[in-house]
């Protein structure tokens, strides 16, 4: 119904609308049209209809508006509860699990190890490293694959910033910020960087360097421990490494697709060759 202005008490009076009386006697705040939350308040004098000695035409002249119920909150969908209720879990069970929290911690011995594991899989040692192997490598094909790695490991951390900016999830309260050589929005913990290199390196690790299968199973257990040790450490919650092994793995598809080679990048390759 139209609002008209507010009075004292809070209610509105509306316009008066033409409201037909069917028959004599009906109450006017019954009249036809008093729609829902309306009612009408005032009637003004009744028309008699002509040709007929009983039918009057009552008109309403001031209907109230009682203001609309407050709606009932929105039904949570089913994917809405089943997310809240997996984040409540993952928070407990991240916090059973970060037993290297602190050097007070139930295994805080065990604290340096893990650290050490970190360093393993932080993205200042790997940058450097390929560095250091491209300006070392004399030979085309390790050169190649170097390149690569190097694309791979930038494209790795930009596309982390880009997640971790957007998504801005708080690392575990229970995190020390200890960590070695952090950029800023390395104080979000979703997906876990050290999670997705570490899946994106042992992918390409294991496609383009010819290593013995005990190799092979060293290269896999070390990205799955250093996954593990960052909820251990307090640095993440499980969902934050699945997150991030999985979004590691798949960005090796990327490198694959976009792979740098004299054929594909013919003028990076000459200047290089020069
Ligand atoms: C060239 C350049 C911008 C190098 C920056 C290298 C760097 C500081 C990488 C950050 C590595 C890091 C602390 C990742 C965080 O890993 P989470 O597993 O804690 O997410």
């Amino acid at each position: 119904p139209y609002k008209g202005s507010g009075t004292a008490s809070g209610e509105q009076l509306c316009p008066p609308p033409l409201l037909p009386r069917l028959w004599p006697g009906t109450p006017p705040h019954t009249l036809l049209g008093a729609s829902a939350g309306c009612r009408c308040i005032r009637a003004a004098a009744p028309v008699r209809l002509p040709g007929s000695p009983l039918a009057t035409l009552g008109l309403c002249g001031f209907r109230t508006c009682e203001p609309p119920p407050p709606l009932p909150p929105p039904d949570p969908s089913c994917a809405a509860v089943a997310l809240r209720s997996l984040l409540a879990a993952d928070l407990r069970f991240s916090r059973q699990l970060g037993v290297c929290a602190g050097e007070r911690s139930a295994w805080g011995s065990a604290r340096p190890l893990l650290r050490l594991l970190e360093v393993s899989g932080h993205g200042v040692p790997w940058l450097a490293g390929t560095l250091y192997g491209l300006g070392r490598s004399e030979s085309p094909a390790g050169r190649e694959v170097l390149l690569n790695l190097l694309f791979a490991l930038l494209l790795d951390l930009v596309l982390v910033a880009v997640v971790k900016g957007l998504v801005r999830r708080r690392r575990p309260t229970h995190n020390k910020m200890d960590m070695f050589v952090t950029i800023s929005v390395d104080k979000y913990s979703f997906p876990s960087g050290h999670a997705t290199r570490a899946a994106m390196v042992c992918r390409f690790v294991l496609h383009h360097l010819v290593l013995a299968i005990p190799l092979r199973v060293l290269v896999v257990l070390w990205a799955i421990i250093v996954g593990i040790s960052r909820v251990m450490l307090g640095r993440h919650n499980v969902t934050d490494v699945a997150f991030g092994f999985i979004m590691g793995y798949m960005q090796y598809n990327v490198v694959k697709y976009f792979w740098l080679s004299p054929l594909s990048a013919p003028a990076l390759f000459a200047v290089w060759n020069q």
